[in-house]
């Protein structure tokens, strides 16, 4: 175990009955002080990683560590973690303070001490003179606000927060990210946040965990983990992709829709079977001729900041351009890209052999940086 990690699952399965495993063999390490996301699709098993690590439930195998020290069967009330719910789980009948102050009285804490930890955890979260204050009589970002200075009071080394912002409209959430993140940088402590919601994670992560079907797809940074999606479901899942089969024929050249081009993957077999992904904002419209690929415009998005341009090519590929520049639908156009646009995805690769893959890339300029 590295020196920062405050969490450490070893190969963790969960298991009900002898249905399939709700979380498959799963490792990870978490480190002390950083902001993570579980990101996947509903069912995926990311609150069941936080019921774990919560110690609402055990696992089935594996090993959970935290601090070094086994906690598998450690209950809930003896570990330094407390969770914010996507309902809040606040109590109507109490007032600010007190919901705030509940753990604190719980654990006999003299008066005076609760009254300053909880007015403390108050003004950090924004809602300072909002004590008396009911619950009902508070908005959803507030009620939000609350849950999380309930966690925070009880000084806990991690905060676990089960999508606690699916409940809110766009425009709070939006701002609720940027708090919830400016409150994770000033305390300083460990955030494990779920969410399906890939722009929340992109915007608001030190790390990320991509999960489908009980597994960990790939871990990384938010950039990391866009620019080199490990696999389709990654790519599908992080951003829009364009995804066609292609070829790697050797180092740095590449096949798809029935042409060669120069790429920056190597590291394959010759002739390898591969999946090709290129991004959307990596496509430049241009004239037939600079054109890498020859699409005709299908249909056309307005999208605020870009439009969003549905292409065909001859073989009935769909291309999916985001440009600043308008295109005439119906016309034929070229999509012209670079050589580090093109991703190449190889089927069925652990994190571990990609890893090692892109490790040996290190002389290669990816993104022109
Ligand atoms: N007590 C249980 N008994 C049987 N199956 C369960 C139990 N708890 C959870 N599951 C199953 O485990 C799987 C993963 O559930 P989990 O709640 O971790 O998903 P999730 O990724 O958090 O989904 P969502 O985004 O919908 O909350 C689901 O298929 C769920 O039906």
């Amino acid at each position: 175990m590295t020196n920062a990690a405050i969490i450490q699952f070893n190969n963790v399965t969960k298991q009900y009955d002898n249905d399939p495993p709700v979380l498959d063999d799963v490792s990870f390490e978490i480190e002390r002080g950083k902001f993570y996301t579980l990101l996947g699709p509903s069912g995926c098993g990311k609150t069941t990683i936080l019921r774990l690590i919560a110690g609402f439930i055990e696992p089935t195998n594996g090993e959970i560590y935290f601090n070094e020290k086994k906690i598998n069967a450690i209950p809930a009330n003896k570990r330094q973690v407390n969770t914010v719910f996507q309902d809040y789980a606040l109590f109507p009948h109490l007032n600010v303070f007190e919901n705030v102050a509940f753990g604190l009285r719980i654990k006999k804490m003299k008066n005076a001490e609760i009254e300053r930890k909880v007015k403390e955890a108050l003004s950090f979260v924004n809602l300072k003179g909002y004590e008396n204050r009911e619950i009902r009589e508070m908005s959803g970002g507030q009620r939000q606000r609350v849950a999380i200075a309930r966690a925070i009071v009880n000084e806990p080394e991690v905060i676990l927060l089960d999508e606690p912002l699916s409940a809110l409209d766009l425009k709070l959430r939006t701002e609720m990210q940027y708090e919830l993140r400016e409150l994770q940088r000033r305390l300083g402590i460990t955030f494990i946040f779920v969410t399906h919601d890939q722009e929340e994670a992109l915007a608001m992560s030190d790390e990320i965990f991509v999960i489908d079907k009980g597994k960990i797809q790939q871990s990384g940074t938010p950039t990391d983990i866009y620019d080199e999606p490990i696999n389709r479901f990654v790519a599908d899942f992080i951003g829009e992709s364009n995804i066609v089969d292609g070829k790697m024929l050797k180092d740095f050249r590449v096949e798809f829709v029935g042409r060669e081009f120069e790429c920056v993957d190597k590291g394959f077999n010759v002739n390898e079977a591969v999946e090709i992904i290129i991004r959307p904002e990596d496509l430049e419209i241009t004239t037939l001729e600079r054109g890498k690929l020859q699409v005709r415009v299908d249909s056309q998005l307005f999208r605020g900041v870009h439009y969003e341009i549905s292409c065909y090519d001859k073989d009935g590929n769909e291309w999916l351009v985001h440009s600043t520049k308008k295109a005439a639908v119906g016309s034929k156009i070229g999509l012209y890209f670079d050589p580090e646009a093109i991703h190449v995805m190889r089927h069925g690769e652990t994190e571990e052999e990609f890893d090692r893959r892109l490790e040996t890339y290190a002389d290669v300029d990816r993104h022109g940086e």
